[in-house]
C-alpha cells in the first residue's frame, strides 16, 4: 500500500485546480485523495487531474469519511476560518492559501485553537518565500556583503482585475504578499504604514482609485515603497530593488525568451502569477508535503506570520483614508518560537 500523503483540497477554483494539478503531476509523496468543492462543474473539471479522489461538498464530510491526512485550503479568504476550525479539531496539518483569515480577530481565534495542539499545524501560502530570486536577495541582506539594507523599492503590477475586486483588496488581496515577504527579507517587522495616491489610471475599473503607493517603515529603520498597480494592461510583474550602503540588487526583471526581429529586441514576460510563481508554488507544496511526512508539519510561514500580516493589512486599510498608521502586535507566544 502506498504511503503517499493523502491531501484533501478544499476549493477547486483557480488556485485549487492549479494545486491539484501540481500535486498529481509534479509533487512527490502526495496524492489528492479528496476534492471539496460545492460547484459541481468545477469539481468535475478538477477530478480529471485527481484520479481516484473522492468528491465532497463539505470538509467535515471528508474528515468523517477518513479520506484525508492533510488539508490544502484554496477557498476565498472569508471562508478560510470555517474550514480551518474542523481541520484543526481533527488534528490535521494544513496548508492555507493567503490570507490566513481576512482580519486579525479571526486570525487570533485560529491561533488560540492551534495552540491546543502539541505543535503548529498551519502553514500559510505566502509562496514568494519559495521563489529562488527572493531567497537569493534574502541571503544577500543577511550576509551584509553589500553593507546594511536601507531601502526596498517594490513594484507589484497586475494586468487587470475583475469588477469584484474592491479598493480594500488592493491591501488585503495584493499588498498582503509584501506585508509577509518584506519583513522576511529585511529581518524586521512593519512599524507603520501610509498610502499615497498618484494620478488615477483611467483604465482601472470605475470603482477603484489606483495605483496606490504604500509606504512602510520597518522597526529597523528600513523604508519600503510598494507600487500597487492592478490595471497595467501589459503583463504581470513583481519586482524589487534593494538599496544597500554599498550596492544595489534587483529581482523580478523580465527573463523570458529574448527575440530580435525586424529591428526590435524583446523579452517574453509573464501575464499571470500562475506562471511567474509556478516554481515557487511547486517548491512551497513539495516542502510542505515533506514536512508533514517527516512529522514537522510546517516548513514556511506559520499562523503567527499570518496573524502579523493581518495586523499590517488592517493598518494598510486604515491608511487608505490617510495618515501614518502604526502596526501594534502582542508578544509572540512561545508556541511559535
Ligand atoms: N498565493 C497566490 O498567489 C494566490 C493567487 C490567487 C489566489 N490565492 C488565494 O487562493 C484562494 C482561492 O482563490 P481563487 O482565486 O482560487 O478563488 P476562486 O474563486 O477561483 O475559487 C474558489 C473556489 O472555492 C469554492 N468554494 C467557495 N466556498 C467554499 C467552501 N466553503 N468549501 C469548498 N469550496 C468552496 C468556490 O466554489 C470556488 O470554486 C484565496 O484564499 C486567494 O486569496 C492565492
Ligand atoms: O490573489 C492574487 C494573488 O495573490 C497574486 O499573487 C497577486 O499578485 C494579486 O494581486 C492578487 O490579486
Amino acid at each position: 500500500m502506498s504511503n503517499d500523503l493523502r491531501v484533501g483540497v478544499v476549493g477547486a477554483g483557480l488556485m485549487g485546480a492549479d494545486h491539484i494539478a501540481r500535486i498529481t503531476h509534479r509533487i512527490a509523496g502526495a496524492v489528492v485523495s479528496a476534492v471539496v468543492e460545492p460547484d459541481a462543474g468545477r469539481a468535475a473539471a478538477a477530478a480529471a487531474n485527481a484520479p481516484g479522489a473522492q468528491a465532497f461538498a463539505r470538509i467535515e464530510d471528508a474528515i468523517a469519511a477518513d479520506a484525508v491526512d492533510a488539508v490544502l485550503i484554496a477557498v476565498p479568504g472569508q471562508f478560510h476560518e470555517p474550514v480551518l476550525v474542523p481541520a484543526l479539531a481533527a488534528g490535521l496539518p494544513i496548508l492555507c492559501e493567503k490570507p490566513l483569515t481576512p482580519d486579525s480577530a479571526s486570525s487570533w481565534r485560529i491561533l488560540e485553537l492551534e495552540q491546543k495542539l502539541a505543535r503548529p499545524h498551519i502553514q500559510v501560502g505566502f509562496m514568494r518565500r519559495f521563489d529562488a530570486e527572493y531567497q537569493a536577495l534574502r541571503a544577500l541582506v543577511a550576509s551584509g556583503d553589500s553593507g546594511e539594507l536601507m531601502l526596498l523599492r517594490c513594484a507589484h503590477r497586475n494586468p487587470s482585475v475583475p469588477d469584484s475586486y474592491t479598493q480594500t483588496m488592493l491591501i488585503n488581496d495584493s499588498v498582503v504578499h509584501e506585508f509577509d515577504v518584506v519583513p522576511w527579507l529585511a529581518g524586521s517587522p512593519v512599524k507603520t504604514v501610509e498610502v499615497k495616491y498618484p494620478r488615477r489610471n483611467s483604465l482601472s475599473p470605475a470603482h477603484l482609485r489606483e495605483p496606490i503607493l504604500v509606504l512602510m517603515e520597518l522597526e529597523n529603520g528600513v523604508l519600503v515603497d510598494v507600487e500597487m498597480n492592478v490595471s497595467v494592461q501589459f503583463g504581470y510583474q513583481v519586482a524589487t530593488e534593494a538599496v544597500f550602503e554599498k550596492g544595489l540588487a534587483r529581482i523580478g526583471q523580465p527573463s523570458g525568451l529574448q527575440t530580435w526581429r525586424d529591428g526590435r529586441f524583446s523579452v517574453a514576460d509573464h501575464v499571470s502569477f500562475t506562471t511567474r510563481f509556478a516554481a515557487a508554488y511547486d517548491e512551497q507544496i513539495q516542502r510542505w508535503v515533506n514536512a508533514v511526512r517527516a512529522g514537522t508539519l510546517v516548513d514556511g510561514p506559520n499562523a503567527w506570520d499570518g496573524y502579523r500580516v493581518a495586523l499590517a493589512c488592517e493598518a494598510g486599510v486604515k491608511a487608505l483614508d490617510g495618515g501614518v498608521i502604526p502596526v501594534e502586535a502582542p508578544e509572540r507566544p512561545a508556541f511559535y518560537a
